[in-house]
């Protein structure tokens, strides 16, 4: 299954609520949370977040890129809120977290940097319901795909079949038409794409394109839908 969540870093934020309903066929909306601290970059927080859940359908998928978040994570488990990420460079207990986030009835996800291995995400991986695989270094869009990640994905996806487990495995950073096929024979099957989608002028046609790229049949969240979320246990 091939699912197209677009990252909202590469929309316009002055017409925000316009590029939100140009991708409505996507599988989730992909949120980038950046404090200036755990990456070089700032972006928005949780008033944002509370604002888009408002204004769109589509499952909402949090990455946060953040220091702290044993602290910060839980206030982003509110409705609409479909999963929360947070990176296992930052976490001081990524189980303890996992669990808080899923009592709250929120999907609980772990991102890791190119540099980060997954051995520790593997040995806890019924813990969490999606892995975050970092396919460039956090903090800006637009960045190259970096191939040396796959080995990671089929890593955890070897891991989750010895497990008779469905996790999510998620690939963020340079997805196109032509990386995507390469992270989905590694083993993702959710694909986050901001520039791919809205560098276009028609953002609905890449979600299609990518979808296709995949191999994957129009699968389209349909507004309605979205509380069946993206992301299945
Ligand atoms: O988390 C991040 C960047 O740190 C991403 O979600 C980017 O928004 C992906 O952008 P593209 O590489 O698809 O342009
Ligand atoms: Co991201």
């Amino acid at each position: 299954m091939v699912r197209i969540h677009p990252s909202i870093l590469s929309a316009d934020f002055v017409n925000l609520e316009r590029d939100l309903a140009r991708i409505a066929t996507a599988d989730g909306v992909h949120l980038d949370v950046m404090d200036a601290h755990f990456v070089p970059n700032l972006t928005f927080g949780l008033p944002m977040v509370q604002r888009i859940a408002e204004v769109t359908d589509l499952p909402i998928d949090v990455h946060l890129m953040i220091d702290d978040p044993d602290t910060w994570a839980l206030q982003y488990a509110i409705g609409g809120v479909d999963s929360v990420t947070f990176h296992a460079e930052a976490t001081r207990d990524a189980v303890a977290l996992a669990r808080e986030l899923r009592a709250r009835g929120t999907r609980a996800a772990i991102a890791v940097k190119p540099g980060t291995e997954v051995d520790l995400v593997a040995e806890h991986l019924r813990e969490f319901d999606m892995v975050l695989i970092m396919t460039v270094e956090p903090g800006f869009g637009g960045q190259s795909f970096m191939p040396g990640m796959m080995p990671k994905l089929e890593t955890l996806r070897a891991r989750a079949r010895d497990l008779g487990i469905d996790v999510a495995l998620q690939v963020d950073g340079g997805i196109t038409d032509d990386t995507l096929p390469i992270a989905a024979a590694a083993g993702a099957d959710v694909f986050v794409a901001g520039s791919a989608v809205y560098g276009h002028a028609d953002p609905a046609e890449r979600i299609a394109a990518l979808r296709a790229a995949g191999g994957g049949e129009a699968v389209a969240a349909a507004a309605g839908d979205a509380p069946a979320g993206s992301l299945e246990r």
